[in-house]
């Protein structure tokens, strides 16, 4: 970004090297990479993570402690725009995560008589691990009523399938679908906003936004270099998830593989969305025994209720002296286990979400829960499903918000988000 007019840190000094390593391309939608390797992408949290590569960053990434997550309608019917649209988000996005500012002028060098190309509000602030993911929801290939809307409907992938009602959904439709989901991740949440408002902006006349989350305070780690965080029930939250390090796992899990197609799906993943309210005052007049017996993990330690380490594997037929099952019946890690799940795993990649108050002098708190999975119809939805009919967790969550998005494989040097789609 430009330099900042005040004292302080100055992009240019601090990232001059990362920032003069990024150039637009001719189509004005190419940007050469700046580091490589997810593990250093951990070490720093000023600094860029790099946008190219075989699939998406945001997903396998380090998980950055803040989220702004946005979902956009498109407005237009002509595919032409949709193209051109992506081109510019492309370049956009590599120039943000690379912690510049986007355009020719950027913020403040452009002419005094335009709007600035560039918002503005990150001059200054480092890359801070900037992450765009972007998804395409089921109604980005065909309307309500079947139509075919940009010549995609037939690119539709068969696991993009549209999610059933679960037993408990209380969904507000103003805060579930979209055509296109950006999830922007970073540690500076002044960075993430910028990105989504910046995306918004260029898309005007062409998308609008359908709604947007922030979150805080990361739910999961992805990585085993991270230390586990704590969700609003102060719990653990992450402990069994998939992580980077697990690559043969994430061939199987995570990422969508030639012989599952479409092949524009390759290297990709699909991604669920869930806004879950978690009614944290009811909580937290229960006591420390119920919350533990309900999740199936002690509060202090996170470890498995019968065991005293946090990666301590889950033993679920030990009994207590009382012969009760130590992690219940219905405990929330038995029951999304997936030894119960026939295999089934998660790349678990949520965020706290405190939206001020309801007006019945309850906080508007939550989960706002990203999964990352290579099938939802074997995954998500039959963990979800199993939870829905039986977890006890269900007295203090409620889902209202959903989303589903395929997510393409990583962008190459020279292309441009959903290239591979539209060819
Ligand atoms: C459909 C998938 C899941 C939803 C929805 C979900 C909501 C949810 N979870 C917690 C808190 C915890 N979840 C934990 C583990 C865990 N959760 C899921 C799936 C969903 N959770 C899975 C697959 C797992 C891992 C199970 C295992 O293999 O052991 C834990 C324990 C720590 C951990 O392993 O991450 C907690 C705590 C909340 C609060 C919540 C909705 C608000
Ligand atoms: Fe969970």
């Amino acid at each position: 970004m430009s330099e900042p007019k005040k004292k302080g840190i100055s992009r240019r000094s601090l990232f001059g090297a990362a920032g003069a390593a990024v150039a637009t391309g001719v189509a004005g939608y190419t940007a050469h990479s700046v580091i490589s390797g997810e593990e250093s992408q951990a070490a720093d949290s000023t600094g860029p993570v790099e946008f190219h590569g075989a699939h998406q960053a945001g997903i396998v990434t380090p998980a950055q402690d803040r989220l702004h997550f946005a979902t956009f309608d498109v407005t237009t019917d002509k595919r032409d725009a949709v193209i051109a649209l992506l081109k510019e988000w492309t370049a956009a996005a590599a120039l943000m995560t690379a912690g510049r500012d986007i355009g020719q002028y950027g913020a403040v060098n452009g002419p005094a008589e335009a709007p600035p190309e560039d918002t503005g509000e990150a001059v200054g602030l480092p890359p801070a691990r900037l992450t765009l993911t972007i998804g395409f929801g089921p109604s980005f290939f065909q309307d309500a009523k079947g139509n075919d809307r940009f010549g995609l409907k037939g690119k539709r992938p068969e696991a993009l399938v549209d999610l059933p009602h679960f037993i408990g959904d209380n969904l507000d439709p103003a805060r579930s679908g979209g055509d296109i989901a950006v999830q922007a991740c970073s540690d500076d949440p002044q960075v993430a906003v910028h990105a989504i408002r910046n995306l918004a902006r260029i898309g005007f006349g062409t998308t609008a936004v359908r709604y947007s989350q922030l979150g805080f305070g990361r739910t999961s780690s992805t990585s085993r270099a991270q230390t586990t965080p704590r969700n609003l029930f102060g719990f653990k939250d992450g402990t069994n998830n998939l992580k980077l390090e697990d690559t043969a796992k994430l061939e199987e899990q995570l990422w969508v593989q030639p012989e599952d197609g479409p092949e524009w799906m390759v290297g990709g993943s699909y991604l669920v969305s869930r806004r879950i309210r978690m009614t944290i005052e009811t909580w937290d007049r229960t006591s420390l025994s119920e919350q533990e017996t309900i999740v199936g993990r002690g509060k202090g330690t996170g470890a498995p209720l019968g065991k005293s380490d946090e990666f301590d594997p889950i033993d679920f037929t030990a009994k207590t002296a009382d012969g009760e099952l130590k992690v219940a019946k219905d405990a929330h890690i038995r029951l999304a286990h997936p030894q119960f799940n026939n295999g089934a795993e998660l790349l678990r990649r949520g965020y706290n979400f405190v939206d001020g108050s309801d007006g019945l002098g309850r906080l508007d708190a939550g989960l706002f829960f990203l999964a990352y999975q290579r099938d939802p119809r074997k995954q998500f939805i039959p963990i979800q499903n199993q939870l829905a009919r039986s977890d006890v967790m269900n007295e203090y969550i409620r889902h209202v918000g959903s989303g589903i998005f395929a997510c393409p494989g990583g962008v190459p040097a020279g292309s441009y988000w959903g290239e591979k789609l539209f060819s």
